[in-house]
C-alpha cells in the first residue's frame, strides 16, 4: 500500500494511448511533462494542493518512445513543491535525454543551484495559478530571477488569462528568457482576435524574450475530445505562425487535475500538424526551439 492515496476524483493517466498517425521529426522534444513520485520514494510535498497517482520516470520514457519522441523537458509539478528530488532523479536517469525546470525558494544557495544545473535543470517555474499554489511574494521571485541569471536559465510562468493584466508589468520586468505555460490559458470561447488573447499576443510581440508553449488543448477546450479539441487550434496556430522561433510543444503528461476526461496522448500528437501546418514550422516547434533553449551547450 502506498503511503499516499490520490484524491477521490483523480483521473489516472491514459493506460493505452494510440500510436500517433503523425510522425514527429527525428529528435522531437516533449517540452512539457511531469513526473509524480513515486510517492513512496519521493514523497509529495506537505503544502501540495492535490495528491496525484504515481507517474514515474520510466513510465514517462515509455510514453516518449511510444509517441515517437526523443527527449523530454520535465517541469516540476506543484505536488512536489520546491522539493526537486523526483525531478533530479529523473534527469539523472535520462541518459542526457531530459532537461528540467525546477521550483525553488529564494533561500536556495548558489551551491544548490549549481547542483540542479549539473543535473540538467535549465529554468525555474513561477506559478500564479491559485488552485495550485500560494504564489511567492514578488520580492522573492525577483530575487530568484536575479540569482538564476548567471546560469543562463529561463523562467517558466503559469497563470490564468484573466490575471495577465495585473501580472503584465511584473512579467515584463523579468531579466531572462520567459516561457509561458499553455498559451497563458486563454478562454477559447472568446475571439482569437479579441482583447484578452490580444494582450497575450502583445506580450509576445513587444517582448522578444517571451516564448509560449502551445500545449494543453485538452485543458483549454470546451468542445472536448469528441470535437477533437478543435476550438483551441486557432489560438495555438496563431501563436506558432506569428512567433515560430519562440514556441514549444508538450504533452503535459500525466495531465494533472484533468477532471472531465483523460486525453489520449497519441491524439494530442496528431494535433501538431493542425497548429504547425508546415514541416518547417513543425521542425522549429519540436526540435530547433527546444534544443536551443535546453540543449544549447
Ligand atoms: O493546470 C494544472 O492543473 C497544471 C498543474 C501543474 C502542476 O501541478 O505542476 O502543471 C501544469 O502544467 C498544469
Amino acid at each position: 500500500m502506498s503511503q499516499f492515496t490520490p484524491d477521490a476524483d483523480w483521473l489516472h493517466w491514459h493506460q493505452s494511448p494510440s500510436v500517433p498517425g503523425y510522425k514527429a521529426p527525428a529528435g522531437a522534444v516533449d517540452a512539457h511533462c511531469h513526473v509524480f513520485g513515486p510517492g513512496d520514494q519521493f514523497p509529495f510535498a506537505p503544502e501540495r494542493k492535490y495528491t496525484p497517482c504515481d507517474a514515474s520516470r520510466d513510465q514517462l520514457w515509455a510514453l516518449r518512445d511510444h509517441l515517437g519522441f526523443s527527449r523530454n523537458v520535465i517541469v516540476q509539478a506543484t505536488c512536489h513543491g520546491a522539493d526537486n528530488r523526483a525531478l533530479v532523479d529523473a534527469l539523472n536517469h535520462s541518459n542526457g535525454l531530459a532537461r528540467g525546470v525546477a521550483t525553488v525558494k529564494a533561500s536556495i544557495t548558489d551551491e544548490e543551484l549549481d547542483a540542479l544545473h549539473a543535473a540538467g535543470v535549465r529554468g525555474v517555474r513561477f506559478n500564479f495559478v491559485k488552485r495550485l499554489v500560494d504564489a511567492l511574494p514578488f520580492d522573492d521571485l525577483t530575487l530568484i530571477a536575479e540569482r538564476i541569471k548567471r546560469l543562463g536559465w529561463h523562467i517558466v510562468i503559469y497563470f490564468e488569462a484573466a490575471e495577465l493584466p495585473d501580472l503584465y508589468d511584473f512579467f515584463t520586468s523579468l531579466p531572462t528568457t520567459v516561457v509561458v505555460d499553455h498559451m497563458g490559458r486563454p478562454d477559447v470561447t472568446k475571439p482569437v482576435d479579441g482583447e484578452e488573447f490580444g494582450l497575450f499576443l502583445k506580450l509576445l510581440e513587444e517582448n522578444p524574450n517571451f516564448w509560449s508553449k502551445v500545449s494543453c488543448p485538452e485543458r483549454l477546450s470546451i468542445s472536448g475530445p469528441d470535437g477533437g479539441y478543435l476550438d483551441v487550434v486557432p489560438f495555438a496556430r496563431t501563436v506558432v505562425e506569428r512567433f515560430p522561433e519562440r514556441v514549444l510543444w508538450g504533452t503535459d503528461w500525466p495531465h494533472p487535475n484533468m477532471k472531465s476526461h483523460m486525453p489520449d496522448d497519441g491524439k494530442l500528437v496528431d494535433m501538431i500538424p493542425l497548429i504547425a501546418p508546415t514541416e518547417a514550422l513543425q521542425h522549429k516547434l519540436l526540435v530547433e526551439n527546444p534544443m536551443r533553449l535546453y540543449w544549447a551547450e
